[in-house]
């Protein structure tokens, strides 16, 4: 499959060509130009947001039966063409087929799940302090959303912004990032095939001027974003700036812990999914692997002896364990972390060079280093490439603080048969997302999102939780 696409913004309901300077490339094979693109600006989010407001009365008025149909159809269509749409993923974004096809399905899962949830909004009866008063909330549409998606997930993370959000009545304006518009576009394609009304969903292609512009206009009454945390900061301080509902969700240093009792075959697999799977470009990735000293020389052996086996190549190759970087500029951060952690001190047990394959492509060798500092730079700072590294410690509690002791706090997890420390580290580490013997990467669609410190930012994502930021709360009093 070697096509180029021809995309085009969707406005009101229609595709807006103009001319397309822009393209994604298949970061397995970068001869390959994936999609040639338009790139919008501040005028193209002003028609968009223009769009947006006009259908948003009719369709926030629409019977929830409405919109939850079409959202499990475009479910249904979304699932029915994993293959295709997944075989695209992979080949815009450089993971596996079987991650792209897996990330694919779980996108027509969540707008299935969100189908549901538009029939499930419900508000509550309160008794009030004044006799014959009775108290209702409501949950209502809040209007228009701006959403600012990242490369890494490229179907579903702007799933699962676009369905809780129209799910709810509202309509909105998406960006796609910049590597990865073709895939974010076939989903739209699929909801307006599904039945979605125009100016529903528009999205508009380009680079960071488009994600600026969204944030400053006057009618977009809330932005979700997810990316890095510098961009983050300045959505954030963007939408404070004119009162504008914001979520954000950013970087993770996300630790996995292996104490002494841990099954060492399964902690070694957990560490490998955890920190290598999707070339490691995860914002739930562990790349900070703290072991217990009894376990330490054997876990790390083993775990580099699993990591130099990992069969890297081009994305669609069925035999491919792990692809390349997503583009030129991930893949030189990765290269230069792992420099920055062998100035530190860091000791290379697998990977570490340079990668040639025998086409061009951002390739990376996934790269375990040992003997790092807890507060060394590859310790404290994001790589988001295929980069992890150990840090020895003498006990649980040393671990934990090690583990709590970086500005991020997204996702962490724990490797132990002790059901004491397991309990313990639930409650005590500091991040939204705590997992027990299993990868710190890798959650479920239906439940809540997030992280604490500086990797989230307002309301959680996903699952029931989603309605908090989508949904406007209304108290209404009234008497007899
Ligand atoms: N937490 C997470 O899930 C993710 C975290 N990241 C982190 O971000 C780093 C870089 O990845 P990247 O995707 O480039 O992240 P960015 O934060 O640069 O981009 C995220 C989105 O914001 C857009 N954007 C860029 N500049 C602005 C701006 N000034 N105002 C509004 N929107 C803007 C991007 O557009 P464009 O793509 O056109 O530049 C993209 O759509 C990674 O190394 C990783 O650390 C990345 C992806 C996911
Ligand atoms: O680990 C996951 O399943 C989700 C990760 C994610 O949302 C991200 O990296 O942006």
């Amino acid at each position: 499959m070697t096509e180029t696409l021809e995309l085009s913004h969707w406005i009101g309901g229609e595709k807006i060509a103009g001319s397309r300077p822009g393209e994604s490339l298949n970061p397995s094979d970068t001869r390959q130009v994936v999609a040639r693109t338009p790139k919008g600006g501040a005028a193209e989010v002003d028609q968009a947001v223009q769009a947006a407001r006009a259908a948003f009365g009719p369709w926030a008025d629409a019977s929830p039966e409405v919109r939850s149909d079409i959202l499990d159809r475009a479910g249904t269509l979304l699932m029915e063409r994993r293959e295709a749409v997944g075989r695209l993923l992979s080949r815009e974004e450089g993971k596996t087929l079987a991650e792209g096809i897996g990330e694919t399905a779980r996108a027509a899962r969540i707008l299935k799940f969100f189908a549901g949830e538009a029939l499930r909004l419900h508000g509550q009866n309160l008794a009030s302090t004044r006799p014959g008063v009775e108290i209702q909330t409501y949950r209502q549409p809040v209007g228009v959303f701006g959403l600012i998606t990242p490369w890494n997930f490229p179907i579903a993370i702007p799933a699962w912004k676009i369905a809780p959000a129209i799910a709810f009545g509202n309509t909105v304006v998406i960006k796609p990032a910049g590597p990865t518009p073709a895939t974010a576009e076939a989903l739209i394609a699929i909801l307006h095939e599904a039945g979605l009304p125009g100016g529903v969903v528009n999205m508009v292609i380009g680079d960071g001027d488009v994600g600026r512009a969204i944030v400053a206009h006057p009618d977009v009454d809330g932005i979700s974003f997810t990316g890095s945390q510098k961009v983050g900061a300045g959505v954030a301080e963007g939408a404070m700036k004119r009162q504008a509902r914001v979520q954000l969700e950013m970087g993770g240093k996300n630790p996995l812990i292996v104490l002494d009792d841990a099954d060492l075959e399964r902690a070694v697999a957990i560490a490998l999914d955890g920190s290598f799977f999707a070339t490691g470009q995860r914002c739930t990735a562990s790349s900070r692997l703290i072991v217990q000293d009894g376990v330490h020389d054997r876990f790390v052996a083993a775990l580099a002896e699993k990591v130099e086996a990992l069969r890297v190549g081009d994305a669609l190759d069925p035999t491919t364990q792990m692809g390349p970087a997503v583009t030129e500029a991930q893949r030189q951060t990765a290269y230069d972390y792992i420099d920055i952690a062998r100035d530190g001190g860091g000791r290379v047990l697998a990977g570490g060079e340079r990668l040639s394959l025998d086409k061009p492509g951002w390739y990376v060798q996934p790269t375990l280093i040992v003997d790092t500092q807890a507060d060394a730079r590859i310790n404290t700072e994001e790589v988001f490439g295929p980069v992890a590294s150990t840090i020895r410690v003498a006990s649980y509690e040393e671990a934990l603080a090690v583990a709590n002791g970086v500005e991020f706090g997204l996702s962490a997890g724990i490797v132990t048969q002790s059901l004491k420390h397991a309990r313990d580290f639930q409650r005590r580490a500091r991040a939204g997302m705590t997992m027990v013997n299993l990868a710190t990467a890798g959650v479920d669609y239906h439940v809540p999102f997030g992280g604490t410190k500086k990797s989230s930012y307002g309301p959680r994502e996903q699952g029931f939780a989603a309605a908090d930021f989508y949904t406007l709360t209304k108290t209404s009093y009234s008497a007899g």
